[in-house]
This record gives structure tokens, C-alpha cells and sequence, in this order.
């Protein structure tokens, strides 16, 4: 409820911002809905009253007095829903926003791999509507309960044991209370399945996956997969809305059997003349409104339950976020880095059990080209995560100018960075904008865009597009579409964007291309490493013919340095990296 109470203020600030003027008549018309209502009731009493007095004047005046009540609680009705509408609307994207904004903004990916943070970030992102919603809901629920008090005072006022009616309102609330949190252990349990069940259409709907799943003829097993995961979370949810039906009939039927016997009581005391005819016609009237006023309360605390477990996963997230804000470093970086150490470095990725780095003792100097080698699986591209502060390592520290990464502002760092990487992402924008996103700063600057697709040799297919740079890359919206190599050739520009970085990491960047392109590529590359003389060049490799010219070679066995030195130094050494490097050179004689 704490939680709740605090998004709710934070949803009306939100509110308050996207529209003042409605937010205030919004919460003006819900009370003045309130008062009409009751006078409406009270003006059904005096109608009857004054027609059995037949004193004209004060029926008339009683109908009139109802009429304006009824009109102006039903207009005002009417209006609320859309201007709430809306509003919930627009602090729907806002919230929206803020947890997307939250998500992005940690420091590492760490919790990109967590199955519970991203169980809360599905669970949160169907029930941003509810948030939004929220603080209605409170002021909803306010002006429900007051509306039951005034019924249930208006009734005390015919007789004071009427007064207890409003005890019936506690079971049906109380169990749809229950039937919420019910629905929502439910919904929470599915959350796992929802996500399975997503990426498996994803798969079957995307080009690329699609192509795969039917040169395998495994379209069957896929859909098989998916309704597994579907049927279990349809028969949880079923099972648990069952269940939640079953308490709120209870509730209901309990209400009903009291009202009834509350009915009779007040037909027996008009019977004995103990109340008045216009008293009992105002017991059906409020006692019928009680009914819906109790349905209304029930609905929006069923409303403000969903939100406030909506509320709990916003709240975590955020707290997630300030912990792993709080905790991280923002020590500026404010000239070049000259050298990168890695102090006793190991690493176990989030949920697994077993390091994948182990122990790694290295160092990178400005103006050397670092080679890492290793069969599949060594602990190569961990190591390149761990250089650019994706993750904090699990022991051991890295350096950068004897200062620990973990208190260096990690943007700071990583615009110092840049790098180009085998999986690299597609951004189906136009090609200008996949490039100029390697450098955010710049990717509006067209000279400097069309430099990097000049420098990266990309220009040759760029200019062929029939606009050029502003080119779609994307077929599924009627643009162009490259091939595998001409996507990893885009992403080396993209790389190129940033003018004078401290370190560039190229891990695999060249292994869809052509021997040619990938000669050209290592060319404009060593280019760029002898035009500045403090960069560090990380070079993740299984081609020899690329590795053997760096200045320094790093053997990773299971996550382990097992050899470090220049290719002369290990090939007379004879150890792993000899090894691997005979079988390549037996391969291609
Ligand atoms: N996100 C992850 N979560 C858990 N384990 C992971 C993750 N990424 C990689 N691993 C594991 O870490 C180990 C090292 O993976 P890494 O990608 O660093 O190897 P690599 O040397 O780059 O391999 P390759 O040559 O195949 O690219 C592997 O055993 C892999 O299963």
C-alpha cells in the first residue's frame, strides 16, 4: 500500500503535468459526482414525503432539486470517463518511458540475463495501463467509499440498525480482494511461459529464423514448443479467474441474502407504522444504490490492487536501478587511457555456477594491438565485455591507469571505445543512421558518415542504393536489404565513427567477408592503429594470418591465459598456440 500510495502521487504529478486543467476538473467533478448522488436519494425521500403532506410547494421544489442532482452526477459522470481516458493515456507513455529509460540506463547487462528482472519487466509492461490509472483509482475508491457512508448515514437516519448495512459490503469486498491477489500469483507464475512463448513466435515470424526453421522442417516442433508454453499458461490463468469467480459469487450471494432480509425488516416497520412510507421508498432507493455504489467500490479497489502489484514490480525495478546507479562509479574519464591491466581477473556470468575467467593476469599498452586466440567457448568475447564494462568481473579487478573500471563513469569510458563485432546488430534505420549511431554525438554530421563509408570500403554498394545513404535497410518495410558481409562491412564503419578512441575491439568483425574485404579491412585498420599512436587495439581472431601480426598474442585455454608473446616467441615456445597455428597453416597447404 506504501508503494501504492507513492505512484499514486507520482501518477497525478505525471498527470498534473500532461494536463493541469483536466487533472483538477477530473478530481472536482468526481466529489461534486459524490455530493449529486446523494442528494439525489435525499430528494426521492422528500418527494414522497411532501406528496403524502401534499404541500405542493415542496414537491415541487424536491423534484427539481433531484432532477439538477441526477443531471449534473450523470454529466459529470460522463465527462470524467473520457477525460480520465485520456489522461491515463498520456501518463501511460511516460510511465512507459521511465521503465524503458530504467532498463537502458544500467550500467552493465547483467540484469539483461537475470529471469526475475525480466519476469518484473514483462509483468510490468502489461499493466503500465493500470498504473497510469492508478491515482483515479484511489480518488474512484474515495469517492465510492464516501458514497457508501453517505448511504449508509442517510439510512441510520430512517432507523439506526439500517445503518449495519453497510457490514454487507465487507464480503464482497473482502473476496474480490482475495480473487485479485489469486489472479495475480497466477499471472506471475506464467510470466516465464509468456516470455518463452513470445520468442518462439518471434522466431517463426522473422525472415531470417524463418528461412532456418525450414530448410530444417522444424516449423512443427517450434509451433509444438510454443503451445506448450501457451497451453500452461492459459490453464493457469484459467484455473486461477475460475477460482476468482467462485469467491466473488460467494461474496456477492452473501450481500444479496442480507439486503433481502434488510428489505423485509424495513416492509414490517412501515406495516407497524415505526417509519413512513417516503422512509421505506428511501431504504429501496438508497438501498439499491448501495448495491451499485458497494459494486463500484469493489471495482475500483480491484482496480487499485492491480495497480498497486503493477506499483510493487515498478517499484523493484526502480530500486534495482538506484542500487546498481548507486554503486556505480562516476570517476570522469578526462584524457586518453594509456593502459588497461587485468589484475587477477575472473568472471562467472550471472545464474551459472562454473568461472569462465579464470585468474587472467594482462596488460594492454597505448599503441599495442592485442591478439586473443582460443578454441570456441575459451572466454574470449567475456574478456572483451569485461574490457568495456558490460560486466564487473566476479573477482579480481581491471584497470584503467591504475584506476579500478568499477569507479570510472562507465558512458565516460565507453566513449572512448569502439568496436565492431561478429554478431553485430542490424539496425534496420536508413544506412546513414546505422552508421552515424556509432557515435551519437555525430550522426547528424553527413561528411563525417560518409567518411567512414568512404574509409570502410562500403561505399561501392551505398552508392548503388537508389537513395544512397537515406536507404531503408529494411525489406519488411519496403527498403533494401543487405547480404550478411555487406551488414558486418556496415557495422566496421560504424565503428569508424568515433575519431580518436583509446580502445578499439574487433572481435570476429571480419568473419562473414570475403578474403579481399577482410584484407582491405585489416589494411584500413592498421592504417588507422599507425595514424595513432596511443590506440589499443583488441583483436579477437581465429584467422593466424591476422593474429600473427600483433604485438602481442594471448592464448585463453578454459578461461585461463595459458600463453602470452609475439607469434615468433610462442611458435618457438610450442605450446597451445603453435599448435593451432600448424593446424590452420596444414589446412590451407
Ligand atoms: N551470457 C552468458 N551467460 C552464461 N554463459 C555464457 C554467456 N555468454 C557466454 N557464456 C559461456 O561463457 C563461455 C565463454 O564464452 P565466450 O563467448 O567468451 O567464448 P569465446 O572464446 O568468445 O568463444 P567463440 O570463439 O566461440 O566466440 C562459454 O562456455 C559460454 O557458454
Amino acid at each position: 500500500m506504501k508503494h501504492l500510495l507513492h505512484l499514486a502521487r507520482h501518477t497525478i504529478v505525471l498527470s498534473w503535468r500532461a494536463d493541469p486543467k483536466a487533472s483538477a476538473f477530473v478530481g472536482a467533478i468526481v466529489l461534486l459526482e459524490v455530493g449529486a448522488l446523494a442528494l439525489f436519494a435525499l430528494a426521492q425521500r422528500w418527494v414522497v414525503d411532501a406528496a403524502f403532506d401534499s404541500t405542493v410547494l415542496a414537491l415541487a421544489a424536491a423534484a427539481v432539486l433531484g432532477g439538477v442532482a441526477y443531471s449534473v452526477g450523470a454529466a459529470g459522470n460522463r465527462v470524467v470517463v473520457n477525460l480520465q481516458q485520456d489522461l491515463a493515456e498520456r501518463v501511460d507513455i511516460t510511465l512507459n518511458q521511465e521503465v524503458l529509460g530504467i532498463t537502458t540506463r544500467l550500467r552493465t547487462l547483467e540484469h539483461l540475463e537475470r529471469p526475475d528482472y525480466l519476469d518484473r519487466v514483462v509483468l510490468l509492461g502489461r499493466s503500465t495501463s493500470e498504473l497510469a490509472a492508478a491515482g483515479i483509482a484511489l480518488c474512484r475508491t474515495a469517492s465510492a467509499i464516501i458514497s457508501v457512508g453517505l448511504s449508509v448515514f442517510l439510512l441510520s437516519t430512517v432507523h439506526p440498525a439500517l445503518g449495519l448495512l453497510v457490514l454487507l459490503a465487507l464480503p464482497p469486498i473482502y473476496m474480490s480482494m482475495l480473487a485479485q491477489r489469486h489472479r495475480e500469483r497466477a499471472r506471475r507464475r506464467a510470466a516465464t511461459d509468456e516470455r518463452r512463448d513470445a520468442r518462439l513466435h518471434q522466431l517463426a515470424i522473422e525472415a531470417g529464423s524463418a528461412q532456418q526453421i525450414r530448410v530444417m522442417g522444424s516449423e512443427r516442433l517450434i509451433d509444438d514448443w510454443a503451445d506448450v508454453a501457451r497451453l500452461r499458461l492459459i490453464r493457469l490463468q484459467v484455473k486461477a479467474y475460475l477460482a476468482a469467480t467462485g469467491w466473488q459469487i460467494t461474496g456477492w450471494m452473501i450481500y444479496s441474502v442480507g439486503f433481502a432480509a434488510a428489505l423485509a425488516i424495513a416492509a414490517g416497520m412501515v406495516g407497524v407504522g415505526a417509519i413512513t412510507l417516503g422512509s421505506l421508498v428511501l431504504v429501496v432507493t438508497l438501498g439499491t444504490r448501495l448495491r451499485a455504489e458497494v459494486r463500484r467500490a469493489v471495482s475500483s479497489i480491484q482496480q487499485v490492487a492491480r495497480a498497486a502489484t503493477a506499483a510493487e514490480h515498478y517499484v523493484w525495478l526502480r530500486d534495482f536501478d538506484r542500487a546498481a546507479t548507486a554503486s556505480a562509479g562516476t570517476s570522469p574519464v578526462t584524457g586518453p587511457v594509456g593502459r588497461i591491466e587485468l589484475r587477477g581477473v575472473s568472471f562467472t556470468y550471472p545464474g551459472a555456477t562454473v568461472p569462465v575467467l579464470r585468474d587472467v593476469d594482462l596488460t594492454l599498452e597505448a599503441g599495442q594491438t592485442v591478439a586473443l586466440v582460443g578454441l570456441n567457448g575459451a572466454g574470449k568475447t567475456t574478456l572483451v565485455k569485461l574490457l568495456t564494462g558490460m560486466y564487473d568481473p566476479t573477482g579480481g579487478t581491471v584497470l584503467l591507469d591504475g584506476r579500478p573500471i568499477s569507479e570510472i563513469d562507465a558512458e565516460g569510458w565507453r566513449r572512448r571505445t569502439s568496436g565492431a563485432f561478429q554478431d553485430s546488430t542490424r539496425f534496420k534505420t536508413t544506412v546513414a543512421e546505422a552508421v552515424g549511431i556509432g557515435d551519437l554525438d555525430r550522426i547528424d554530421d553527413a561528411v563525417a558518415i560518409r567518411r567512414a563509408i568512404d574509409a570502410t570500403g562500403i561505399d561501392v554498394f551505398v552508392d548503388r542504393l537508389p537513395d544512397g545513404v537515406d536507404t531503408l535497410l529494411d525489406r519488411s518495410m519496403g527498403g533494401h536489404e543487405f547480404s550478411g558481409g555487406q551488414w558486418q562491412r556496415l557495422a566496421l564503419a560504424r565503428a569508424y565513427m568515433r575519431e580518436a578512441p583509446d580502445l578499439q575491439v574487433l572481435d570476429e568483425p571480419t568473419a562473414a567477408l570475403d578474403p579481399q574485404a577482410e584484407h582491405e579491412v585489416h589494411a584500413l585498420y592498421a592504417e588507422r592503429t599507425s595514424n595513432a599512436p596511443g590506440l589499443i587495439t583488441l583483436l579477437v581472431s581465429h584467422r593466424f594470418s591476422t593474429v600473427r601480426m600483433a604485438d602481442l598474442i594471448v592464448v585463453l585455454r578454459d578461461g585461463a591465459v595459458v600463453e602470452k608473446g609475439s607469434h615468433r616467441s610462442l611458435i618457438e615456445a610450442g605450446g597451445d598456440y603453435a599448435e593451432l597455428y600448424e593446424s590452420q597453416a596444414q589446412q590451407y597447404q
